[in-house]
C-alpha cells in the first residue's frame, strides 16, 4: 500500500513540476521520499539542516536542498513492485570516441611532463528517449543495483537526476564516521579471479592516502580495512573502508569540504587536476561527481555519496555521465571502453525508453 502511495505521490509531483527526492541506502529496498510543498529552491551553506542535499562538482557555497520541514515524508518498501531493467545495446558514437581518446591522451602527456600524478576525465552522452514513464523508471531504478545508493531527484531549477552509486563520500552517526577509497575499474565477467594490475593498485592507493591525509586534522581512532574487490553492477573496483571518530568541534561541512572532490573523481594534486579538467574536459559536469544524500535525518545520521553512475533525465532525453582516473600507465582505448562499461548501469534502466 505504502509503495503505491509513494509512487502515486511521485507521479503527481512530477506532473505538477514540484520538487521531490526519493532514495534508498545501499542494501535496502526501503525507500524514503521527500515531497516539497512549493517550487522554491532551498539551499544550505552549512549542511546543518535536515533534508536531502544535491551538491555540484565545482565549488559552490550554496547547495540545493529539499528540507524535511518543507516537505511531506513518505517511506515505503518497494519490494512488491520489483521490476527488472532491459539491456539494450547502443551504437558507439564515433565523435565521442575520438574526443575522449584525445582527452585521455592529453591527460597522459600532461601527467608525464608535470607534477600531476592522477587526473579523472569524463564525458557526457545525450540519448533521445522514445517515451518515458516515471513509475516504470522508478521501479526499475530501485529494483536494480540494490548494493548501491539509489536516488531520483527532481527540481524545476536543476532538472531530474538519478544515480546508482557505489561510492560513499561520508557517513556520520553520533560523531563516528565512515568513508571509503574506491578506484580502479574492471569488468566482472572478463577478469574473474585475476589479480589487479599495478596501475590500478597505485591509482587506488593514491586515493586512500589523500583521504587519510585530509581527515587527519578532524579525526581520531582511525581504522582502515584491507583493500578488497568490491562489485558495482557489471564492474569491480578496488576498495578500502576507513572509519573513525570525528573531533567534537568538527562539523560535517568542514570534513566534506576537505574530502570533496577526492582523487577518485578529480585527481592529485587536486588543484592541478581541477585546472586540467576545467581547461580540457570541455563540458560542465554539473552534479556529476558532486555529492548527494540525506543530512541529519533518521536519528541525525548523514549519508553522503559521490554522484556517480548517474544521469540527467527529461521526458525526451537522457544524459549519461561517465569518467575514469588517468595515470601515466593508462591506455586511451581502454579508458574509452571503461566509460562505455560504466554507462551500462544507467543504460539498463533506460532499456525500453530508448
Ligand atoms: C569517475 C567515475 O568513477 C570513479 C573512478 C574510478 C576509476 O577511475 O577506476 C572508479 C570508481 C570511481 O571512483 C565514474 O563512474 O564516472
Amino acid at each position: 500500500m505504502r509503495a503505491d502511495l509513494l509512487l502515486g505521490k511521485l507521479e503527481q509531483h512530477y506532473r505538477q513540476q514540484l520538487p521531490f527526492v526519493i532514495y534508498a541506502l545501499p542494501g535496502s529496498m526501503m525507500v524514503t521520499g521527500l515531497f516539497q510543498h512549493t517550487k522554491e529552491l532551498y539551499s544550505t551553506t552549512t549542511l546543518s539542516e535536515k533534508g536531502f542535499v544535491m551538491a555540484p562538482f565545482y565549488n559552490s557555497s550554496s547547495l540545493p536542498l529539499i528540507p524535511v520541514n518543507r516537505s511531506e515524508q513518505i517511506k515505503a518498501d518497494l519490494r512488491p513492485l520489483r521490476l527488472e531493467g532491459v539491456h539494450k545495446e547502443i551504437a558507439e558514437d564515433e565523435d565521442s570516441r575520438t574526443r575522449h581518446i584525445a582527452l585521455v591522451s592529453k591527460a597522459i602527456e600532461t601527467l608525464t611532463t608535470s607534477e600531476l600524478k592522477k587526473v579523472v576525465v569524463s564525458r557526457k552522452q545525450d540519448l533521445p528517449l522514445r517515451s518515458f514513464d516515471i513509475i516504470t523508471f522508478t521501479s526499475v531504478l530501485f529494483s536494480e543495483n540494490t548494493d548501491a545508493f539509489r536516488y531520483l531527484w527532481f527540481h524545476p531549477k536543476t532538472g531530474m537526476w538519478c544515480a546508482a552509486t557505489p561510492e560513499l563520500l561520508l557517513s556520520v552517526a553520533d560523531k563516528t564516521f565512515k568513508t571509503m577509497s574506491l578506484a580502479g575499474t574492471r569488468s566482472k565477467v572478463k577478469h574473474g579471479d585475476q589479480q589487479w594490475t599495478n596501475k590500478e593498485i597505485e591509482e587506488q592507493e593514491l586515493v586512500t592516502q589523500a583521504i587519510l591525509r585530509d581527515l587527519k586534522p578532524f579525526t581520531s581512532d582511525i581504522e582502515i580495512s584491507e583493500t578488497y574487490t568490491s562489485s558495482a553492477a557489471t564492474l569491480e573496483h578496488l576498495r578500502t573502508d576507513i572509519s573513525g571518530v570525528l573531533d567534537p568541534s568538527a562539523s560535517i561541512k568542514q570534513v566534506v569540504d576537505t574530502l570533496h572532490p577526492t582523487p577518485a573523481v578529480c585527481g592529485t594534486p587536486a588543484k592541478k587536476a581541477l585546472e586540467f579538467i576545467e581547461t580540457f574536459e570541455g563540458y560542465d559536469r554539473a552534479f556529476y561527481t558532486g555529492y548527494v544524500g540525506p543530512v541529519n535525518l533518521d536519528s541525525s545520521t548523514s549519508n553522503l555519496f559521490v554522484n556517480l553512475r548517474c544521469m540527467r533525465l527529461s521526458n525526451k532525453e537522457a544524459s549519461i555521465y561517465t569518467g575514469g582516473g588517468i595515470t601515466v600507465l593508462s591506455d586511451p582505448i581502454s579508458e574509452w571502453k571503461e566509460t562505455c562499461n560504466k554507462q551500462q548501469t544507467m543504460l539498463k534502466l533506460l532499456g525500453e525508453f530508448l
